[in-house]
């Protein structure tokens, strides 16, 4: 790693001769098979970029020119040539990011993980460079094939080209792959220009060797060059980009560091906005003994890198793969229920259905808000449709829940997986608001199963509703044990009886215990530890969060106090439901939602982060006790006792520093 060590950032790149350049790339797929095997993370991904990356960091100035990624999760040779080595806790608490960190470098722009950001990012960037005079510094956007099947990369591209005088660089990082490859007419057309614009390629070599060749090379290649902007006027297909006002270069070999510079160096000095089409291969240069695996090692867990072979014990069985499987016994009683994904087909678990139902499941590509509308329109059309996403990514669409979907009365099941806290990939990945985004679409409901029974049968009862949406959200966790019923009161499973009466026949407690979905292993273990110190909880899991079930009120007001333990925002979530439905039955009680506080998490295991924020059996028992505590003392006209803690939720950790605003020159 010779090279490697010496770079402790962009400029020690500038003196390497083509041949340590190729030296550097090979050590830097090295380090990041031997990195990224120990830690898991964006293996396949990052080998795709290490050239572009190295030429990126040539061309340009970072952090003076702005390179920016979207996404974010090919960002690690970038972090590795800004002089961030130290990969051993990558994506770990207290680690590297597996993104953009503006608290790690000020050569980090973009922190938000989700896809098709990055144009939007660089046209605000380009105008207020144009804003403030700063003619000498550069915008550089790198966004993936897939990440350009987003809407809102459209929504920036036509921004865009309509400022034909505004330096503007898009990198187009085409390795013909999401996960899966790219679907859609985008993918089709970026195809064409792949095989089409081979002169390109013929140009970027000829230019190489003439340049090279004294006296007469140069003039000769101006000369050619002319006879090609000829020749491409007269007859090549004018490209879509070029079609909408950009300067379109490529196609690019993305591998050869000369090539992909010399692109670079030719777009720097296009005054208007100018893309580059560069074709790499994602997972370059990584041949394990296992065949080519099918997602091209996009993300891998801790392996051996030799065969793949996970260094950690799967934890057990995914609540994804049982979704997965239930799809297929759906599918083959329901002809009417059909599939959508988001470029995620096989994460999201509907790879078997798609095996199984090949003309009734559906690839948008990175496009959550048309997932959601061509639900609606399916629904319209006479079916069920299914759409998969992690719970995170339907943020963006949520316009499209609400006034597509939810308004029109469609029967369409959202299955967020992913839901709560996933923790490694950081802030923007955590799926931590749809119990409270969701809350205040009317007539759409949401399930948290506790279990996989659970999931198999809200599944069920969510495609049976044909005149709302139905939500069905759960973790990235292994599924637990099984958690039986005891009662039912409602629509409610009750876990545990509070006091000698059972709840179903009248009986109460100390503390109505609500648990959404997966917090009933925090919730039931908190209500052991709180019967050891003398208080009664009945655990009640409301199976659907949303509506509240009607019977609840009624069963809290046998209860001194109620407590809500949700894998989601404080904010809006289920806890708050709750307490707004007791105020509406007139139920004068206290409630305590311990939940995820406002704020933006950073990244840590995910058992680490319900730690940090306090979802334990034995901190949710000390909260709930202490809460207790001072409502006794109030009920009493005493003042609180000291130390008695606090029922909310401890702060979460700091957010990393603001965004550095670009000091003028
Ligand atoms: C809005 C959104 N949906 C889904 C994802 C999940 N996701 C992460 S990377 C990826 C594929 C990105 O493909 P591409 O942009 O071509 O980048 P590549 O991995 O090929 O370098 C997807 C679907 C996401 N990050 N954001
Ligand atoms: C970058 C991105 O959004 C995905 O690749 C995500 O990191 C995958 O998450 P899981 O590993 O939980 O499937
Ligand atoms: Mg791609």
């Amino acid at each position: 790693m010779r090279l490697l060590e010496g770079v402790r950032g962009p400029h020690d790149l500038k003196e390497l001769s083509e041949g340590e350049l190729a030296e550097l790339a090979e050590e830097i797929r090295a380090f990041l098979i031997d990195a990224v095997a120990r830690t898991g993370g964006h293996l396949g991904p990052n080998l795709g970029v290490v050239e572009l990356s190295i030429a990126l960091h040539r061309v340009f100035d970072s952090p003076r020119d702005r390179i920016l990624w979207d996404t974010g999760h090919q960002s690690y040779v970038h972090k590795l040539l800004t002089g961030r080595k130290d990969f051993s806790k990558l994506r770990g608490k207290g680690g590297l990011s597996g993104y953009p960190s503006r608290a790690e470098s000020g050569h980090d722009v973009i922190e938000n993980s989700h896809a098709s950001t990055v144009l939007g990012w660089a046209d605000g960037l380009a105008k207020a460079n144009e804003v403030l005079g700063r003619t000498d510094r550069h915008v550089v956007a790198v966004i993936g094939d897939g990440a350009l099947t987003g809407g809102m990369a459209w929504e920036a591209l036509n921004n865009i080209a309509a400022a034909r005088d505004r330096p503007l660089i898009i990198v187009v990082n085409d390795n013909e792959r999401s996960y899966a490859p790219t679907i859609g007419g985008l993918a089709d057309h970026l195809a064409t220009l792949r095989t089409t614009d081979g002169y390109e390629r013929f140009l970027a070599w000829g230019k190489d060797v003439l340049q090279r060749t004294p006296v007469v090379g140069q003039p000769l290649y101006e000369s050619l060059h002319g006879a090609k902007k000829g020749f491409k006027d007269a007859f090549a297909p004018q490209g879509m980009f070029e079609d909408l006002g950009l300067k379109y270069v490529g196609p690019i070999d993305g591998h050869d560091i000369a090539a992909v510079e010399s692109a670079l160096r030719r777009a720097r000095r296009f005054h208007g906005p100018v893309l580059v089409h560069c074709l790499t291969e994602k997972g370059r240069g990584y041949r394990p003994a296992l065949e080519d695996e099918a997602d091209r090692f996009h993300t891998v867990g801790a392996m051996d890198p030799l065969t793949c072979a996970p260094l950690a014990p799967s934890g057990g069985r995914s609540w994804t793969s049982v979704f997965g499987e239930e799809m297929v016994r759906i599918g083959a009683e329901r002809p009417d229920v059909v599939a959508i994904t988001a470029a995620m087909l096989d994460p999201v678990g509907l790879a078997e259905f798609a095996r199984a139902y090949p003309r009734r499941v559906w690839d948008v590509g990175i496009a959550e808000q048309h997932a959601a509308v061509s639900a609606a329109g399916l629904a319209t059309g006479g079916l069920h449709p299914v759409v998969a996403v992690y719970a995170t990514f339907l943020n963006r669409a949520f316009d499209q829940v609400l006034m597509d979907v939810a308004l029109h009365k469609c029967g369409v099941t959202f299955v967020l997986d992913r839901a709560g806290v996933t923790g490694t990939d950081g802030p923007s990945h955590n799926g931590m608001w749809d119990m409270s985004v969701l809350q205040v679409v009317p007539g759409l409901r949401i399930a948290a199963p506790r279990d996989a029974e659970q999931l198999r049968a809200q599944l069920r009862e969510a495609v049976d509703v044909d005149d709302a949406p139905t939500v069905i959200r759960f973790p990235k966790e292994s599924v637990g044990a099984p958690i039986p019923a005891l009662a039912r009161v409602g629509g409610m499973d009750v876990l545990r009886h509070g006091g000698p009466e059972p709840a179903d026949r009248g009986g109460g407690g100390d503390v109505l215990l609500v648990v959404a979905g997966v917090m009933a292993q925090v919730g039931l273990a908190a209500a052991e530890l709180l019967a050891e110190r003398g208080i009664g909880c009945t655990v009640v899991d409301p199976r659907w969060v949303k509506p509240v079930d009607p019977a609840l009120p009624g069963l809290a007001a046998r209860h001194r106090a109620v407590a809500v333990v949700e894998d989601n925002s404080r904010t809006g979530g289920v806890g708050a439901a709750v307490a707004q439905a007791l105020r509406d039955a007139e139920v004068d009680l206290p409630v305590r939602t311990f939940g995820i506080p406002e704020a933006f998490l950073a990244h840590a295991k995910r058992g680490e982060v319900l730690a940090d924020l306090g979802l334990t059996p034995a901190e949710t028992a000390g909260r709930i006790g202490a809460a207790l505590a001072r409502i006794d003392m109030a009920r009493m006209g005493a003042p609180a006792p000291a130390g008695a803690g606090s029922a909310s939720t401890p702060a979460a950790r700091p957010a990393p520093p603001a965004a550095r605003k670009e000091k003028d020159a």
